[in-house]
């Protein structure tokens, strides 16, 4: 049976196979180039012509396992370095230089050269495959107590996770084999063994040689207890009667936590098949990649793919890297894009004018697949967890005022350009001036992040929720009309009032009332929201726990 590895070998395998192929046209093109510059030595264009031909090949033949053509090319290139910094190339030692590189060249094409046969890095070994991405999370809940059980499963199920229910730690271990839980709950304490939840985890752990994150339940609040649960390796503790909604704040932390792949990175880089060998890597470490090899085409792609971070190689034909990155951080918004430039550029100079010009880092070529997807990783989460910092509410997480507002901008561009629909939502909860008198303020702050949840777990992924303001929300929903976006936020509307919000002085239950525009009702962000918001007031003013369309 074929693994995941075996299918990322193939396609590595396969790419070079394309760069085999193609590699005798390079050296035609390196040929011709150098041809076209010796009759005319003094033309910068065709120096630089040459110059990157022979970049391209030192980054791309390294990655394809042709080390030794890699390294040759590289000399080639910082032979003529000097001369393209002056301008000049001394006639005999061009001559010199034409003769040699020609001769390598043509032994290349006829399959002469050291490396004639390939020793690829085998990129498979150094990546583990990923788990596909399932869209309910799944829950095991280890509980003797019926009633707690039941309390918890119907709060986990409300906001979108499947909780199966196992009786006993022994169970774990073989329903774990059957199907690996993103997450599990479990007693500390079972009656017939003090110890037995923390114990199986401690087993299961060293069974599977891996860690689900784990959160325990327990009677006892005592030090000794919460220390049996830290041996464990929990990841959560909490005392009974549990607090539903603090359980599933931390679960949801917690999965966010170990979903750390997933990241949007760009690749920038005219050299088609180099770029495909990197994005496959990328991919299969779980990010998704979006490969431009025109980059005249930057900003607009940037607008469509948000990238968090963006690959590029130095010596492209239209512009160089350096200006390149220059262009992107004349943009406001995209000043903190992490910019790392890929490049077999080995020249100090050149790399710290690649710095100056605001690149953050420097991968040089080639570069073994774990380095490079551990470098896009390490870049990607900071920039993902500052981005977090600046454009998150502190309560909810979500989409603070500024940061949806500026979403809602292009997302609505961006829909224009492609003639797609799209609709946005005001959502204002409905008497929760009450809520906050009777309950206190503390359980209002509940309720808002209850929402918050609820909002992003059932709508789709493309979907983008923020919130507006104290308790008003904003959803904005890209390809999708009005009518259709009304539906689907109508189930969500149902499924909140059925929710049982607990205080300590009572139970409750909360409603909203919503308001929807459509794309094509305002010319820019500010005039929709006002749009979707007076359709949200008619919804109060026509009784409250409804969704009006403008
Ligand atoms: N707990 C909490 N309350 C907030 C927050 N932000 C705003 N509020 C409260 O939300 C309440 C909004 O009340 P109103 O604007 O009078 O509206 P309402 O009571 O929801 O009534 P309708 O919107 O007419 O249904 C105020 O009491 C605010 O103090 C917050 O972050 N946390």
């Amino acid at each position: 049976m074929n693994t995941p590895n075996d299918a990322l070998h193939e396609k590595l395998r396969a790419l070079e196979a394309i760069f085999l192929q193609k590699l005798p046209g390079k050296c035609e093109e390196i040929v011709s180039a150098l041809e076209n510059l010796a009759s005319c030595p003094d033309d910068t264009g065709l120096q630089h012509d040459l110059h990157r031909y022979l970049h391209t090949m030192a980054g791309s033949a390294g990655t394809f396992g042709f080390e030794a053509l890699g390294r040759q090319a590289r000399v080639y290139e910082s032979r003529l370095k000097p001369w393209l910094k002056d301008g000049v190339m001394p006639a005999q030692e061009f001559e010199q230089f034409r003769q040699q590189l020609r001769q390598y060249m043509r032994a290349v094409i006829a399959g002469d050269t050291p490396d004639a046969v390939p020793q690829p890095e085998d990129a498979s070994d150094m990546l583990q495959p990923q788990e596909p991405v399932r869209e309910n999370r799944l829950i095991y809940l280890v509980d003797q107590d019926a009633e707690q059980q039941q309390a918890i499963s119907s709060q986990l199920e409300h906001f979108g996770f499947e909780v199966v229910w196992i009786a006993h730690p022994r169970e774990l271990a073989r329903a774990v084999g059957t199907r690996r839980p993103d997450a599990i709950v479990i007693e500390l304490s079972f009656p017939d063994d003090q110890h037995a939840g923390a114990e199986e985890i401690r087993r299961l752990e060293q069974l599977q040689r891996f860690r689900i994150p784990t959160i325990f339940i327990s009677a006892s609040p005592t030090f000794a207890s919460r220390m049996l649960a830290v041996r464990a390796h929990g990841d959560g503790y909490f005392t009974k009667p549990v607090d539903v909604v603090g359980l599933t704040d931390r679960i949801e932390a917690l999965l966010r936590r170990e979903s750390h792949t997933g990241y949007r990175v760009m690749i920038i880089d005219d050299d088609v098949v180099t770029a495909r060998y990197y994005s496959t890597v990328l991919r299969n470490a779980g990010m998704e990649v979006h490969l431009l090899h025109d980059p005249a085409q930057v900003l607009a792609a940037i607008s469509d793919f948000r990238p968090e971070l963006i690959l590029m190689d130095i010596y492209m034909p239209v512009c160089s890297g350096i200006e390149l990155s220059k262009l992107i951080r004349q943009d406001n918004s995209y000043v903190d894009i992490p910019i790392v430039f890929l490049s077999s550029e080995v020249d100090p100079e050149r790399q710290l004018d690649a710095v100056r010009a605001g690149a953050d880092d420097f991968i040089a070529k080639p570069v073994r697949a774990e380095y490079l997807v551990s470098s896009v990783v390490s870049r990607a989460e900071r920039y993902r967890t500052l981005r977090a910092l600046i454009m998150r509410d502190g309560l909810t997480g979500l989409l603070n005022h500024s940061a949806i507002k500026e979403r809602l901008q292009s997302e609505m561009l961006q829909a224009k350009r492609h003639r797609s629909p799209l609709a946005l939502a005001m959502i204002d909860l409905d008497s929760f001036k009450k809520i906050n008198d009777s309950y206190g303020h503390g359980t209002g702050d509940q309720v808002l992040r209850t929402l918050a949840r609820l909002l992003q777990q059932r709508l789709r992924r493309t979907d983008i929720v923020g919130r507006y303001g104290g308790e008003e929300f904003a959803v904005i929903f890209p390809d999708t009309s009005a009518v259709k976006a009304r539906a689907v936020l109508d189930e969500v509307r149902q499924a909140f009032g059925r929710i049982s919000q607990h205080a300590e002085n009572g139970s409750f239950h909360v409603t909203f009332s919503a308001g929807i525009a459509d794309l094509g009702q305002a010319s820019d962000a500010d005039a929709l929201f006002e749009v979707a918001d007076a359709a949200m007031y008619v919804s109060k003013q026509t009784g409250r726990n409804r969704i009006t369309l403008a």
